[in-house]
């Protein structure tokens, strides 16, 4: 029996309830691969051979056990219907959804002013959307998204790279800004890097704006999620909690889908009941690293995404400009799902075509097509190449690229050219793992740009930082590089939030990888011009590929992406979804 199961195995026996204890063991390895519980139905039973519980007791050993309740009671499990919880999870996920309930429900007595408050902003509205980009069937969903996010509490907005989310925030935000001109806007998203990229996409959108409007866009400030919420030193806790809400009128988190169940709940917790919450994502994106893939699950809780009933569209339509029209919204399905006419999604995309290129290989790996990603084999297409000799040539190729940022003088420049190609890997370990590439990204441009990376933090070292530091602002995922200042000394380097470049000796910068290649999973919230995706060639290791994996890689570049890898592999990938156990479908459908 290997370590790993030596570990859930010790967390199993510490409860002493032998009728439980195999649910227990297979309970703690579905959480350690992301699942929030389990269904014991389908509990892996060669898994839990090879541990050694070879007698699966009947599941009523559950409900029967002394350490599991259906929620009412204080327990270390949780039983609800055919799902068993450590009460931690189920307490996340219940916090969730009553917060959602919470926000719903305060909604409706404020909808009727809201209304009268945007009709007198009709032609503001108009403005935003001119009437020929509405009557082209690509607005549309933009123009929905925006609408029910300033008549509603609790919004989602989900979309594929360049659909529009940031530009239909800022259109949300000028409405807001229009009804309230002291709006207090909290922006923030999992990651340092990702919260900045959208301040600055919302400062470009409001350069034509009235001038309060573009005041309000130039002052804000982004923050990943922790520094928004207060990190308290050595404490899972944050300062702004239900007794302390933030102090803000509206909430954007970007990059939604990269947030874990725990860090969701306690973001929802801090969010007041006076305050509007606007998720922003790509649910078709990787789940967060740690448990749970609770975007996509409320994605996928609603049946069909951008249904509106009659009633709805009756009461929005003196909102659009004169003469224009909505072509799909109008299919007036009704629901009582608690979701329902809360999440949009954009679905065209303004930087790629759905004919070609990106765009095109993206959708054909997330509607699993064969023959379509088939096309690109032949290499035809400007934008994605498929190299599946791994040639030498390419790859030495591509790392040249990295030549431009190391022999940048200034050092903010640097940081930019660095973040114009990153290479990704989709795994750790073996010879297509992140470690050994980015050894191998060392050892070449050791003899093509005079790296000398001799010692932890050499010259031109780009790093990642891999923990949160929230005392000097630097936080996971923060990437930056290692050179001397005027004086010689070595320092790390980054970007700040406000575009600005702060400096820090490596020592106090915390747990750092190299980043010249990283992995998929870390790329996420990030954009690169261009990238090289490296697939493992062992067969163990492709069968770990998923369509969010593959996807989520493609998407992150915005002008070529070359993937060195099988066909096999690509077409494996495109084909196995990732699921993740988690009870938030069944209890929004159960409890509507
Ligand atoms: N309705 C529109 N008409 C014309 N251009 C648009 C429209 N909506 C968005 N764009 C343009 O498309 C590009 C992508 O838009 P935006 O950044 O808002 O998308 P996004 O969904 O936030 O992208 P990402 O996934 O990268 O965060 C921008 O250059 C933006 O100006």
């Amino acid at each position: 029996m290997s370590t790993v199961y030596n570990i859930h195995q010790v967390f199993a026996r510490f409860f002493k309830d032998e009728h439980l204890e195999p649910y227990l063991f297979e309970l703690s390895r579905m959480l350690e691969e992301g699942h929030i519980c389990l269904d014991p139905q389908s509990a892996d039973l060669d898994g839990l051979k090879e541990a050694g519980y070879d007698d699966l007791p009947g599941v009523e050993a559950i409900a029967s056990s002394p350490l599991v309740s259906d929620g009412r009671a204080h327990t270390p499990f949780i039983l609800l219907g055919d799902r068993l919880y450590m009460q931690r999870y189920y307490y996340y996920e219940s916090l969730i959804l009553d917060r959602i309930r919470g926000f719903i429900d305060a909604e409706g007595g404020k909808l009727q002013q809201r209304l009268t408050d945007l009709l007198r902003l009709q032609p503001d509205i108009a403005a935003l959307f001119p009437g020929s980009e509405l009557t082209n069937g690509k607005v549309e969903w933009q123009w929905m998204a925006a609408i029910t996010t300033v008549l509603h509490d609790f919004s989602i907005i989900t979309g594929g790279p360049g659909t529009g989310k940031t530009t239909t925030v800022a259109k949300v935000l000028s409405l807001l800004l229009q009804l309230n001109h002291k709006l207090r806007i909290a922006l923030c998203a999992p990651t340092g890097k990702a919260a900045a990229r959208m301040a600055e996409s919302l400062r470009a959108a409001g350069k034509n704006s009235a001038p309060f409007i573009r005041e309000a866009f130039e002052g804000l400030q982004p923050a990943t999620i922790h520094r928004l919420l207060g990190t308290i030193h050595s404490s899972p806790e944050f300062k702004h909690n239900r007794l302390q809400p933030l102090d803000v009128d509206v909430v954007i988190v970007d990059e939604a889908s990269m947030i874990d169940v725990a860090l969701m709940a306690k973001l929802m917790d801090a969010v007041g009941e006076e305050t509007k919450l606007i998720l922003l994502g790509d649910k078709d994106q990787l789940a967060s690293v740690e448990a749970g893939s609770l975007f996509g699950d409320l994605c996928k809780a609603l049946p069909t995404l951008n249904g509106f009933s009659e009633r709805f569209l009756q009461e929005i339509a003196p909102l659009l400009p004169a003469g224009s029209v909505l072509h799909e919204a109008s299919d007036g399905t009704d629901s009582p799902h608690l979701l329902f006419e809360h999440i949009v999604e954009l679905q065209f995309s303004h930087r790629f075509s759905d004919g070609k290129g990106i765009g095109k290989f993206s959708k054909a790996i997330l509607n699993n097509q064969p023959e379509l990603i088939q096309e690109f084999f032949g290499n035809q297409d400007d934008q994605v190449k498929i190299d599946t000799k791994y040639d030498t040539a390419v790859f030495d190729h591509f790392v040249r690229g990295y030549k431009e940022f190391i022999e940048q003088p200034d050092i903010l420049s640097a940081l930019q050219k660095l973040n114009n190609l990153r290479v990704l890997c989709a795994v750790r370990e073996g010879a297509f793992g992140v470690d050994q590439v980015n050894a191998r990204i060392e050892r070449l441009l050791r003899q093509k740009a005079g790296l000398k990376p001799f010692e932890p933090f050499y010259q031109n070292r780009p790093i990642m930082v891999t923990s949160n530091n929230s005392q000097l602002n630097l936080f996971n995922g923060d990437i930056g590089i290692i050179r001397e200042d005027e004086q010689g000394v070595m320092r790390a380097w980054f970007e700040a939030a406000d575009g600005s470049l702060k400096s820090v000796l490596p020592g106090f910068v915390g747990k750092v990888e190299t980043a010249f290649a990283m992995t998929i999973h870390k790329s996420q919230g990030s954009e690169f011009k261009d990238v090289l995706i490296m697939l493992p060639q062992n067969e163990q290791a492709t069968k770990m590929m998923t369509r969010e994996l593959l996807y989520t890689a493609v998407t992150r570049a915005r002008s070529q992406v070359i993937i060195q890898g099988s066909e096999a592999a690509i077409l494996t990938a495109a084909a196995v979804g990732i699921h993740r156990g988690s009870g938030v479908i069944g209890r929004l459908r159960a409890n509507p």
